[in-house]
């Protein structure tokens, strides 16, 4: 195999597990093969797992790309999850806790959960570490968090980019560090999870309201002041929920918002680009193949910042677009109408 630059530290090969065969599962299953690991890829679709156990590649997501070696792929989660010291969880999040329910039994004790998810339960408003929690019954040193700007389509050509691998205890923080950095993946820790969730959440969202602007054909101007608010109420809801707000200028903040933002392969910024230019929330939903997180988690995300007592206008903004059937450019006048404010409140 080429060598892709795993840590000196990881001379052990670390089993993980990664449930979910779709772009970052993927993606991220090849960054773990280069780091050193060993790495077991769960998918739910036999003809996914067969070829990429006979061909190496993954037919729906990268028809072309070969992955390394390194990766074994099961529609069996029981074997996924067998010695498992990390089991990294990359399934959209309005699915992880019927999945969880499945797999809970089939994992070691002492494995860490690993999110790669970035949304927020509707109904219930939990970040997806805390839907781990409440369904697996780990505590917080068993639950961890990679956020920042990973677009898998970037990755999977093993372009250099960054994150954050997040755990409120930072030795396992340092363990999954070790366990996934590459010569062009560089993990840092924080032990700030809320705030990176809540990063990875909300960006989706703006990402969304961001490509409504484009899909309107409005400028730089516009995207600019929507991702800078668009932090802004993230760092006020991160905030309100006793996040380090140094996160939000951290890759799980600007980085990652700025990737999605500015990037034609994010799903959720040309979802919204599809809204913009008119199209309906169902054709763009019978368009759209992948999964587009901010979405429904616009809707959890209003709800979480209703309870906390957050303005986060935008989000609401996308909301009534998305779902409400506002039309955009009504809604950019609402926006623009709001009483005027000092910047930072
Ligand atoms: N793609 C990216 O660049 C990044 C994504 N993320 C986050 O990763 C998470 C996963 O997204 P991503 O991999 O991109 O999504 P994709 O749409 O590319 O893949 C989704 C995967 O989940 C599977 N899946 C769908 N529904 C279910 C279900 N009900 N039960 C079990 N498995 C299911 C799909 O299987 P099937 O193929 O059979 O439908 C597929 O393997 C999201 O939260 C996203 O925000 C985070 C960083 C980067
Ligand atoms: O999270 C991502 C990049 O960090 C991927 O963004 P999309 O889900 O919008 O494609």
């Amino acid at each position: 195999m080429e060598d892709h630059g795993g840590e000196a530290g990881n001379p052990v090969r670390t089993r993980v597990a990664v449930f979910g065969a779709g772009s970052w599962g993927t993606a991220f299953a090849m960054v773990l093969a280069d780091a050193g690991c060993d790495v077991t890829l769960w998918g739910r679709r036999p003809e996914v797992v067969d070829a990429i156990n006979t061909t190496r590649v993954n037919p729906d997501y990268f028809p072309d790309f070969v992955l390394p070696d390194g990766i074994t792929a099961t529609t069996d989660a029981r074997r996924a999850a067998a010695g498992a010291a990390f089991a990294v969880l990359a399934v959209p999040s309005q699915t992880l806790r019927a999945n969880l329910g499945a797999w809970t039994s089939l994992l070691d004790r002492n494995t860490v959960l690993v999110s790669l998810m970035k949304g927020v339960e509707l109904g219930t408003t939990l970040l997806m570490s805390e839907v781990i929690a409440e369904v697996t019954g780990a505590g917080p040193d068993r639950i961890a968090v990679v956020s920042g700007p990973n677009l898998a389509g970037e990755l999977i050509h093993r372009q250099p980019a960054a994150c954050v691998v997040a755990c409120r205890d930072e030795a396992v923080a340092r363990q999954l560090q070790a366990a996934c950095h590459t010569a062009y993946y560089r993990p840092y820790t924080n032990v700030d999870v809320v705030g990176c969730e809540i990063g990875g959440a909300v960006k989706n969202v703006i990402g969304l309201a961001v490509g409504i602007a484009d899909g309107l054909g409005l400028g730089d101007n516009t995207k600019a002041s929507l991702i800078t608010r668009g932090l802004a109420e993230t760092a006020r809801l991160g905030l309100a929920m006793g996040a380090d707000p140094r996160t939000f200028a951290g890759l799980a903040g600007m980085g990652d918002l700025v990737a999605t933002a500015c990037s034609p392969l994010s799903r959720n910024t040309s979802f919204g680009a599809s809204l913009g230019r008119g199209m309906t929330l169902a054709q763009t939903v019978a368009t759209t193949h992948r999964t587009a997180e901010g979405v429904t988690s616009c809707r959890s995300v209003r709800d979480l910042a209703r309870r906390h007592g957050v303005a986060m206008p935008v989000t609401e903004a996308v909301v009534d677009i998305v779902h409400g059937g506002k039309p955009p450019r009504l809604a950019v006048k609402e926006l623009m109408a709001r009483s005027a404010k000092p910047e930072r409140v």
